[in-house]
């Protein structure tokens, strides 16, 4: 949270046994950040982790490529200048799932989602 309030974070991996706590966590997490109105999005790179963590698919809320792996230069088509380039640069909190599902699947992770479009909004 101190990383979130002083804008000092960056990608902070959570590993865990399944049933330890991680979405109990992040839900906290979450929870604090609206509280304080800020704004936190919840990520997912397929369509049924989304749906199970209540968040959008990656690809979708960043407006990005389909195939991101295969692009040597992935960019985001949301404009800095829109009220969605204005809202993501206020971001606190950006959660995401299933870093295993990644490695099997040879997909790329959303945290480089998400850092291809916030390259893109700078
Ligand atoms: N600190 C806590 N205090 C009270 N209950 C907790 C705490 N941490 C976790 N729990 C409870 O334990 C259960 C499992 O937690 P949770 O679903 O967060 O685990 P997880 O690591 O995300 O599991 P999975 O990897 O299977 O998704 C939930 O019912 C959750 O409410």
């Amino acid at each position: 949270m101190d990383r979130c309030s002083n804008n000092t974070g960056r990608i902070i991996h959570l590993d865990a046994p399944g049933g330890t706590g991680k979405t109990f966590l992040i839900n906290l997490l979450l929870t604090e950040i609206r509280a304080k109105q800020h704004i936190a999005l919840v990520l997912a790179s397929s369509g049924i982790a989304a749906i199970l963590k209540e968040g959008r698919t990656a690809n979708a809320a960043l407006q990005l490529p389909l195939k991101t792996a295969e692009e040597q230069f992935p960019v985001c088509k949301i404009s800095r200048a829109s009220a969605q380039g204005e809202l993501l640069n206020k971001l606190k909190l950006s959660s995401g799932t299933n870093a295993r599902w990644h490695i099997k699947s040879h997909s790329k992770p959303w945290t480089e989602h998400y850092m291809t479009c916030e390259e893109t909004l700078k």
